[in-house]
């Protein structure tokens, strides 16, 4: 697998701050990669590294295989799309007339406007002028304007901060088939939901440290986080509950008809294995820790540790 962001011991600082610590990261070409951490974590110097805004301290950067702040930085460039958190427009200008100045700026073919603004979902509206634009819309003209010039990797700064649950969804969707054409995507966020069915891994910084990196799976095994086992049927309220050993903690009530155990990931199939045989259990549902427990806790570990 090509990588195209290499960070080795990677440490910045600004005077006194320490905005990252000696960073480790390897980014694969096709993947979608989501930063995330609280506030001053080191998301965006992380990004602004790799856009070569800002120079190491310590340490070696790669990307496309040469250092972003050396004498390639301007040929790197043309091979990123960079969304900032906060994208600014001139309101009254249209859509249209919007990515027409980027394409100058960045001197890339303004052909490719009117199929960006369709990719985008902002055909129709691509006349309009900005001002009258929701959110939503911003942030997707912001992609579009990231997306000039085919860049082969996309940096998105806290993309679906302040969008709805239609409009992020929506805009992940666009990202994921960005990501289908070959596009690697690094996308910083600390609004979680929603993130989670989009992304191939994801890095957790606390207080400019990497505090967990890997795909869902690999952070789920890392945590050991106990997982909820829901069983479905009819238990009546007057009757006491089943009880299953191997569960080693007691079934919650939800309702008349469901009931649940918090279980250590190694006595996931002794307890369903015996859920299945437990007269009354007519369903069984398993709800992993989500990507919101599993930062929870990863992140829990930097007051733990006494990191500032
Ligand atoms: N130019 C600078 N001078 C001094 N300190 C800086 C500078 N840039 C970043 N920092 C500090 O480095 C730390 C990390 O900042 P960064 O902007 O990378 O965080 P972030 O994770 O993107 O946060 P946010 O979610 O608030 O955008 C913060 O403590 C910040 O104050």
């Amino acid at each position: 697998m090509n990588q195209i962001i290499t960070f080795d011991g990677v440490t910045k600082r600004h005077g006194d701050v320490t905005s990252l610590h000696a960073l480790d990261l390897e980014v694969h070409e096709g993947e979608v990669l989501a930063l995330l951490g609280h506030n001053g974590a080191g998301k965006t110097t992380t990004m602004k590294l790799i856009l070569g805004l800002i120079a190491p301290s310590e340490g070696d950067l790669q990307v496309f295989g040469t250092p972003p702040h050396g004498a390639e930085a301007d040929r790197l460039r043309q091979r990123l799309g960079f969304l900032p958190e906060n994208v600014g427009f001139y309101e009254q200008l249209s859509g249209r007339e919007v990515l027409d100045y980027f394409a100058r700026l960045k001197r890339v073919d303004r052909r490719q406007i009117d199929d960006l603004l369709e990719q985008v979902g902002l055909g129709e509206a691509s006349r309009r002028r900005v001002k009258t634009y929701s959110k939503g819309m911003r942030q997707r003209l912001g992609l579009a304007q990231a997306l000039l010039g085919e860049p082969q990797l996309l940096l998105l700064d806290e993309p679906t901060t302040g969008l709805d649950p239609a409009a992020t969804r929506d805009f992940y969707t666009t990202v994921k088939t960005l990501r289908d054409q070959g596009c690697t995507v690094l996308l910083s966020s600390h609004v979680l939901p929603g993130v989670e069915p989009y992304i191939d891994r994801a890095l957790i910084l606390g207080a400019g440290r990497r505090l967990a990196l890997g795909s869902l799976d690999e952070l789920r095994h890392q945590a050991e986080l106990p997982l909820t086992i829901r069983a479905k049927g009819d238990w009546p309220s007057n009757e006491p509950l089943f009880e299953i050993p191997e569960a080693r903690s007691t079934p919650q009530r939800l309702n008349g008809h469901a009931c649940e155990f918090r279980v250590h990931p190694s006595n996931k199939m002794a307890v369903l294995r015996r859920l299945t045989t437990t007269p009354g259990v007519e369903d069984i549902e398993l709800l992993p820790p989500t990507l919101e427990h599993l930062y929870a806790h990863f992140s829990s570990t930097v007051s733990s540790r006494g990191l500032s």
